[in-house]
């Protein structure tokens, strides 16, 4: 599903109005009708029906008008206020709003200090509170009344319903403008915005609800967008159910180097990862000295001490293979790097660089330039800065681009792991996951993902897709991990414990 910026949105309703002639005025209905639905759906448990609309002066206010009118028409008590200058308003919100005049609407202005210490006071008599007051046109920090006014629908602890995006974030980025509404719900028009989506904007905004409002999708396919959630319908046409006559072979060979004195659990965790998610066979290399651990614990794989590889030549030991992830808890040996060299610049297979491979390729970072085959580099935001020379907080304050600069520079396909892990190609595609919980920053759960992309690429999935997958899969899992243990208690090995009900739901839809 595509995301947008602001000024796409913007786009999409200029092409719907002008090319499709759809009015302005209709979509501004559909919009309003679509909250409608969800205010009577949270409203239905409650004891006081009473509803506040609270609008802005531009279209999102429109939104707010087209909502009252139709909690009126349907004998639900509710009043409006209205942030700033009436005589302000225009087109379609002033057509919204001259027929709530004509309806006689209850409809309060806010424009003064004054005003705003009655607005406190009267909230506390509402069930639900409408944030109708900013959405796309949002154009600076947000101040004075404004201000006033969200805090105070903040501090009433009341329920909120944002009307497109919480007001005060920025919908190109989900950064707070000052201040921001804190919603339990938001409801979005035809497709989501940057800011719905992204930290902190996403946390602002509660349960996400997308509505179509009207726009054909042809308009839609006309929106040049290279931004894209990560949606089930993803996962479900990548993890197919298996033709019947296959056998080991039709899911391939994976090959994951991992582990050092200290860390075997990486290498376990990545492979028996990689053994769930489908490959038909696989051998992990660790240093010797870890290989009674591994064969204790991971009964289906094969194990081989590193060493061999090196005796045997790098590249001749991997020919099998469709495979290779590098870097689990590998530590930064020596033999590991010159294991991690000859992969990068000799392999002819499909390449996942994790944890300590990227530190050690964080040295020589210019070994990318010679890659034989697709890579996939999968950094937390500490190792996007090692790799890169931004600090942690530029990583995360500009994660998109980031991970897409990365990608289209060094020709790999990056996943930029975190709270929306975001995966990028070299083409400048941008696709941005939502599943998971904090519940997952827990030691190991990185190198489960890396199990999760290396599993799917055995079985020939395209990198990029392998990538996508992985992402929402492993969020899934996680998701699914917090909800039986919580996100306190749960551990790495429980995400993995997951994954088998997670493809199968995914498979099964
Ligand atoms: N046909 C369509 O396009 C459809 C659009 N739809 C809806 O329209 C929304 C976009 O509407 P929009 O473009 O009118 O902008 P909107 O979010 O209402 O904000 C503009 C107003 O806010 C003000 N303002 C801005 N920043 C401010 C600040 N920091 N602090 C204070 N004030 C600030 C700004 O004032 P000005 O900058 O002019 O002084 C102006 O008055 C979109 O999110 C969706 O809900 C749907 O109905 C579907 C059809
Ligand atoms: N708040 C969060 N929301 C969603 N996913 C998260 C969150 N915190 C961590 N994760 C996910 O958990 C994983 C942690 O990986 P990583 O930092 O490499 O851990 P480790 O190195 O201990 O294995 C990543 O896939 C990351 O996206
Ligand atoms: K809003």
């Amino acid at each position: 599903m595509k995301v947008l910026k602001n000024e796409e949105m913007r786009k999409l309703d200029e092409i719907a109005i002008n090319t499709y002639k759809i009015p302005g005025i209709i979509l501004m209905e559909n919009a309003g009708i679509s909250v409608v639905e969800e205010i009577e759906k949270s409203l239905a448990s409650k004891e006081n029906k009473k509803i506040a609309v609270i609008s802005g002066l531009g279209n999102n206010g429109g939104d707010g008008f087209v909502i009252t009118r139709h909690l009126m028409n349907k004998g639900i008590q509710v009043i409006t206020y209205i942030v700033g200058d009436t005589s302000m308003i225009k087109g379609d919100a002033k057509i919204n709003f001259d027929i709530l005049e004509k309806m006689k609407a209850f409809i309060v202005k806010l424009e003064s200090s004054e005003d705003i210490i009655q607005f406190q006071e009267d909230l506390q008599q509402y069930s639900i509170l409408v944030d109708a007051l900013l959405g796309t046109g949002l154009q600076r920090t947000v101040e004075g009344i404004m201000r006033e006014v969200i805090l105070k629908m903040n501090a009433s602890k009341k329920e909120i319903i944002a009307v497109d995006i919480p007001s005060g974030i920025n919908g190109n980025d989900g950064k707070v403008q000052g201040v921001a509404v804190e919603a339990k719900k938001t409801i979005t028009f035809q497709l989501p915005k940057i800011g719905n989506i992204l930290f902190p904007g996403s946390y602002y905004g509660g349960a996400l609800l997308v509505k179509n409002i009207g726009i054909p999708k042809e308009a839609v396919s006309l929106i040049q967008s290279k931004i894209h959630l990560i949606t089930e319908e993803v996962a479900a046409s990548v993890l197919s159910k298996r033709y019947g006559d296959t056998h080991k072979g039709s899911y391939g060979r994976a090959f994951i180097i991992a582990g050092s004195v200290g860390m075997s659990g990486a290498a376990i965790l990545a492979s028996k990862t990689a053994l769930r998610c489908g490959a038909g066979l696989l051998r992990t290399a660790v240093p010797e000295s870890l290989i009674p651990i591994l064969e204790n614990q991971l009964i289906e794989g094969i194990t081989v001490p590193v060493k061999e590889m090196l005796d045997k030549g790098i590249i001749n030991y991997l020919k099998e293979e469709n495979v290779v992830a590098i870097g689990p808890g590998c530590g930064r040996s020596q033999e590991f790097e010159e294991i991690l060299h000859t992969v990068i610049t000799s392999a002819r297979l499909p390449l996942v660089i994790d944890a300590d491979g990227l530190n050690l390729l964080a040295n020589n970072i210019h070994l990318l330039k010679d890659l034989k085959a697709p890579c996939i580099i999968t950094p937390h935001p500490g190792e996007m800065s090692r790799l890169t020379g931004l600090s942690i907080q530029e990583v995360n304050d500009h994660r998109l681009e980031v991970a897409k600069n990365f990608s289209e520079k060094w020709g790999v396909i990056t996943l930029l792991k975190g709270a929306r892990t975001v995966i990028t190609d070299p083409q400048g595609q941008i696709f941005i996951n939502r599943t998971g919980n904090p519940g997952m920053a827990t030691a190991g759960s990185g190198d489960v993902l890396t199990g999760m992309i290396t599993g799917l690429l055995s079985q020939g999935v395209e990198p990029l897709q392998a990538a996508i997958v992985s992402a929402y899969l492993h969020g899934k899992a996680g998701d699914r991990a917090a909800e039986e243990l919580g996100e306190y208690s749960m551990l790495a090995g429980d995400i993995i414990d997951q994954v088998p009900f997670v493809i199968q739901e995914i498979i099964r839809a």
